[in-house]
């Protein structure tokens, strides 16, 4: 039997209402996925700048090359931090267009990467607040500038810190290195890609001075491990896309504007403030070494990597041949034992540490780091030419202005 008109007219409204119902549920779920994915968080400072046509600007005056013969383009990621404040400065030095990137997070005193920010506004240099986990303001940038290279340094440093915040160097050097290079393999035209990789990828070898050909499959620490999957994940986009890739193992880098967490800079603060460090030493005694090197002559290495890098092979995603991958060791290939590196800051700042030695603690650290630098030298025209009393000198006198006569508190 027919049911009347109005019940079949009611149940149609009411499927109607029901369907609306859950569609604004729905979408309204939708949002609020976006408004908390990862990807929105620096979606308030996004917001910010894509409305503001004056970070357009910034963006575009600051990635020009002077002239047409400085023809880089680069794009710099941890702009604000140590290495990446020093290489911003050197490219821009020589006429290169410079875009610095960095989320200015406060692993450590956010104040001293505000203060590199400052010098390189001075040089010419902007700086954007932003992460390499945003691929909305990266596709953004290379919508603005045509980068032909991307000098990626942003990352979670620090081989102790790991075993505190294991999640951040997951978050920074994979899940961010892949951001990147997803934004960067389908760019138009794809930029050659310098990075920083480490010299903690030979983990616990033995084998002294350490080569490229060497095995890199048993890190030590998180940190390392994160910096090895770097290298596997480069290895991949290479392979893909035809991406140009290069990285860089930097071995224990030093100098002025440098990392408060590393044992040089926390050592000169402690010692100054007359407190007691901690010098970490091996089984039987054994001098703890490492091969520290000058920023200069890092600086030097980056941008032989920069200057030698040949083009990427792709664009728009698609791979068109192969392309460049490498991989250099850039140390100073003279190790010093931490002790010895104590000595040096004791003479030049007139104090006497108050030295606890300890057994080294299992946190990660290897024993001793020593470059081979022959492939760096043969390939990028790589030489360091400062060693550790020079470069400490020149580091504390920079300490000693920065923090002492400038009024600066060291919150490290
Ligand atoms: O070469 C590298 O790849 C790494 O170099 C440094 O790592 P590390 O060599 O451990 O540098 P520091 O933290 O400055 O430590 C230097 C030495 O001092 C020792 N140390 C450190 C701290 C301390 O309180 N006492 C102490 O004896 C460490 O065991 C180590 O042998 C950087 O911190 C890493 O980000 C970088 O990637």
């Amino acid at each position: 039997m027919d049911k009347p008109l109005y019940i079949n007219r009611f149940r149609y409204h009411f499927s109607i209402t029901k369907l609306v119902f859950w569609t604004c549920i729905f979408l309204g779920l939708i949002l609020l996925f976006f408004l908390h994915s990862p990807h929105s968080s620096s979606s308030s400072s996004q917001r910010r700048f894509l409305a503001d046509p004056d970070w357009e600007i910034r963006v575009i005056k600051s990635g020009k090359p002077r002239s047409r013969a400085g023809g880089l383009k680069v794009l710099v990621t941890g702009a604000a931090g140590f290495v990446g404040t020093h290489v911003c400065a050197a490219l821009r030095r020589r006429g290169n267009g410079v875009v610095g990137l960095d989320n200015f997070n406060a692993y450590y005193d956010p104040s001293l990467k505000q203060a590199r920010r400052s010098l390189l506004e001075r040089a010419d240099v902007f700086i954007v607040d932003g992460d390499i986990n945003n691929p909305t303001l990266l596709k953004k940038l290379f919508d603005l500038v045509q980068f032909t290279h991307v000098m990626h340094l942003a990352a979670q440093a620090g081989v102790r810190y790991a075993m505190k915040n294991p999640a951040s160097y997951v978050h920074s050097n994979v899940a961010g290195f892949v951001s990147l290079l997803e934004v960067c393999k389908s760019a138009n035209p794809q930029p050659a890609i310098v990075w920083a990789s480490s010299s903690s990828v030979y983990g616990l070898n033995t084998k002294v001075p350490f080569s490229e050909k060497d095995r890199t499959d048993q890190p030590s620490s998180l940190y390392a491990a994160t910096k090895k999957a770097g290298e596997e994940i480069a290895h991949t986009y290479n392979h893909i896309y035809g991406l140009s890739i290069t990285g860089l193992r930097f071995f224990t880098v030093y100098g002025p504007w440098g990392r408060p967490d590393m044992a040089y800079f926390s050592f000169t603060k402690d010692i100054l403030k007359r407190k007691p460090i901690t010098i970490f030493e091996g089984p039987d005694h054994f001098s703890v070494a490492r091969d520290f090197t000058y920023i200069d002559d890092i600086v030097k290495g980056c941008l032989g990597a920069l200057d030698t890098a040949k083009k990427s092979t792709g664009s728009g995603g698609v791979k068109k041949g192969p392309a460049q991958l490498r991989v250099f060791n850039l140390g100073n290939t003279s190790p010093v034992p931490v002790n010895k590196l104590v000595n040096i800051l004791e003479k030049l700042l007139k104090v006497k540490a108050k030295k606890i030695v300890l057994p080294m603690p299992a946190n990660g650290d290897v024993l001793f780091t020593h470059a081979n630098i022959s492939l760096a030298q043969r390939e990028l025209g790589y030489k360091p030419t400062t060693d550790l009393q020079t470069g400490l000198k020149k580091f504390v006198r920079w300490y000693l202005d920065y923090y002492t006569r400038s009024g600066k508190k060291s919150n490290v």
